[in-house]
């Protein structure tokens, strides 16, 4: 191993999630492959698909033998990933980044009504709640009624909600609207 010994924490990493800074993850060592991503079109869609998570020596040779090659003989390593568990947040923000969503029913969705464990619809959209509610500036109780339920109408309602506010609300999107 010429792992350098440098520790990445899962923060560290979302500042390098896309094609400006890119930290690819194999086994616990953590690959700087922006310069690949430049280089290499064909290898971009697989990276950023699996950015952000731990992936497996075996996944990449499957996906690419010479990929694996050119990261295990050239791959810039930055150094090895924490051994903590990712946070929500790490989670949420990495679904984002992604734009990987899942689709949830109105029905999972009301299961999900408690301050502990709070999630709302708005607008065909399913946002995760529960540590936003403590630091939304409308005050968590404004919140609280709406748990587990479509909140569009009272949201879209409010004009405080403007257009910045409607941004930082993808943050905490998790999931569409199943129809
Ligand atoms: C991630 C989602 C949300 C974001 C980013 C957000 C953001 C904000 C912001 C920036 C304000 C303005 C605070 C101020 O300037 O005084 C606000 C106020 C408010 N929000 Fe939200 N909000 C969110 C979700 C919700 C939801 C789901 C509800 C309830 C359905 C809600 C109800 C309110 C209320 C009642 C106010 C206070 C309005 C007032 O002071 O007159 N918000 N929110």
């Amino acid at each position: 191993m010429n792992s350098n010994q440098n520790i990445v924490t899962w923060e560290d990493l979302l500042d390098h999630s896309d094609e400006k800074s890119c930290y690819f993850i194999i086994d616990d060592t953590v690959y700087d492959v922006t310069e690949l991503l430049s280089l290499q079109s064909n290898y971009k869609e697989f990276l950023l698909k699996n950015i952000g998570q731990i992936n497996r020596e075996e996944q990449v040779k499957q996906f690419n033998e010479s990929l694996f090659l050119i990261l295990k003989q050239q791959g810039k390593i930055v150094g090895n990933i924490e051994k903590k568990p990712q946070s929500e947040y790490f989670k949420r923000k990495v679904r984002f980044l992604k734009a990987e969503y899942q689709e949830f029913t109105l029905e999972e969705v009301q299961k999900h009504n408690k301050m502990q464990d709070l999630w709302v619809v708005l607008d065909q959209n399913v946002y995760d709640l529960t540590e936003y509610q403590f630091i939304h500036p409308g005050r968590p109780d404004s919140i609280h009624p709406y748990a587990g339920k479509d909140a569009t109408e009272k949201f879209n309602s409010i004009n405080k909600h403007t257009e910045g506010a409607r941004k930082f609300r993808e943050n905490y999107k998790i999931g569409i609207l199943k129809k």
